[in-house]
């Protein structure tokens, strides 16, 4: 089932439960703007390139419109639209006051030098300068993307709008930036990590981690659950996967990472399969790599990469904590559910990043820079909230925490919706 398929389902039951009227349900469910543009740049050695970018931006009702732009070469509109949609329900679930967005470039990042990279992101820019802004659309990084792609956004645009930093968050910390924007993703994982299973009467020291990605998230995801205690007993990324069942060193793998750009050959742990590692004995599963659409060229050559129906049903994990947007197929929700394996969604689990970004934003309007302590413990604050609200929906609606997430979220939209009068 295609991203988007799948999150419009989940939408759909949703306001199912919440009784959504058939009109306002029609009305959340359809992108506000979907902006798809050209951008031809001429590479280093002379000749043209073109590329396509595109914007979704979903909704606007609890305020401007806020998610990353990703640059990937399976970016397509319904990925993009999935993930907008996906940031809509997000921002109400953190309850920050912002709607959802998401963008894109289908380019393969690792292929173009810095200066190609430069000179498409200021293309894509110019191109959608008038469509984004401080109230309107706040882009930020998201795969393939980072605050260097922000930077340049954010000078590319003052030159038509005046300096305005707020218009993307992100940043170098030098143009503005937040202390702690990146960890912040990985930090919200661990705080809602550490909420879910205290309400299981367990704790992050006595837990067994398997980690699937070791980029952004991923890496200082289990940093946090190393310092706490957590056994990190597997990990991977692109290049492999290695395990270790008395726990590998994150540190000394974080160093080797830095400087050899791949997992290989890391000689605190054993290689193995990174097929296995969705697999692989643990009790808690934290996908932090892909979801479903970019991986779909990986899943026609069989090598099932998140979690399907193929893979649902020999999950090991107990505890399954969704870094990575969108990583479980709707099938493999049903299996995994029935086994009673439980799952920490994405919309909540990686909250973290967007909620960071926001008082960046907030930072930056106010022209005041906060402590990186004041960061870490707002944030906390934040997921802590957001974790006590989700149950009180749970326990309204009688639902799993999918479910808890997506009413809570799809409520608040509906209800700013009304008090609008948009409907
Ligand atoms: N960054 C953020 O603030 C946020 C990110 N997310 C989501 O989290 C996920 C990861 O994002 P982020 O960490 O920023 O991205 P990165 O690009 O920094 O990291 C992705 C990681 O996944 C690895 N990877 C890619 N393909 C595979 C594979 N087939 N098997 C195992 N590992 C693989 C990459 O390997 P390699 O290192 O070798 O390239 C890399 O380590 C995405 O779904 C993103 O949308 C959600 C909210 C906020
Ligand atoms: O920080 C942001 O605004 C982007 C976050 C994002 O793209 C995501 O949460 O998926």
């Amino acid at each position: 089932m295609n991203a988007l398929t799948a999150t419009n389902r989940n939408f759909r039951y949703a306001a199912r439960i919440l009784g959504l009227d058939s009109k306002l349900e029609r009305s959340l469910l359809i992108p506000f703007r979907e902006i798809k543009v050209e951008c031809s740049i001429p590479k280093d050695d002379g000749s043209l390139a073109t590329f396509v970018g595109f914007r979704i931006q979903h909704d606007n009702a609890r305020g401007p419109m806020k998610g990353g732009i990703r640059y990937h070469p399976e970016v397509d509109p319904d990925e993009v639209n999935a993930l907008a949609q996906l940031m809509t329900w997000k921002t109400a679930v953190a309850a920050i006051p912002y709607g959802g967005a998401k963008g894109g470039i289908g380019c393969n990042p690792r292929e173009l030098s810095m200066s190609e990279l430069e000179r498409l992101t200021r293309v894509f820019t110019q191109k959608i300068h008038d469509l984004i802004g401080i109230h309107r659309d706040v882009p930020a990084p998201d795969m393939g993307t980072n605050s260097q792609t922000m930077a340049w956004i954010l000078d590319e645009y003052s030159k038509f709008h005046g300096h305005s930093p707020a218009v993307v968050t992100g940043k170098p910390i030098d143009l503005g930036g937040s202390l702690g924007r990146e960890a912040a993703t990985g930090l919200g994982v661990f705080f809602a990590t550490e909420a879910l299973l205290a309400e299981h009467g367990k704790s992050i020291s006595n837990m067994k981690f398997a980690i699937q990605g070791f980029g952004n998230v991923g890496s200082w995801a289990a940093k946090f659950f190393h310092e706490h205690g957590g056994k990190v007993v597997a990990v991977s990324d692109i290049t492999g996967a290695i395990k270790n069942p008395n726990g590998i060193d994150v540190p000394a793998l974080l160093k080797y990472k830095k400087s050899n750009k791949s997992l290989n050959d890391f000689q605190g742990g054993n290689a193995m399969d990174l097929n296995d590692l969705l697999v692989h004995e643990c009790d808690v599963l934290v996908p932090c790599a892909l979801d479903m659409t970019t991986t779909d060229i990986f899943i026609y050559c069989l090598n099932i990469l998140v979690l399907e129906r193929e893979n649902a049903a020999d999950v090991k994990a107990k505890f399954i904590i969704e870094a990575a947007n969108h990583p479980t197929d709707p099938e493999a929700d049903e299996i995994l559910s029935k086994k009673g394996v439980v799952i920490l969604p994405d919309i909540y689990a990686n909250s973290g990043g967007v909620t960071v970004s926001y008082f960046e934003w907030v930072q930056n309007i106010q022209g005041f820079m906060w402590e990186e302590e004041k960061v870490n413990h707002e944030l906390k604050r934040y997921m802590m909230s957001a974790f006590k609200d989700i149950k009180t929906m749970c326990q309204t609606h009688n639902c799993n925490l999918r479910m808890g997430a997506f009413t809570l979220g799809v409520n608040r939209v509906a209800q700013a919706t009304l008090l609008r009068g948009w409907e």
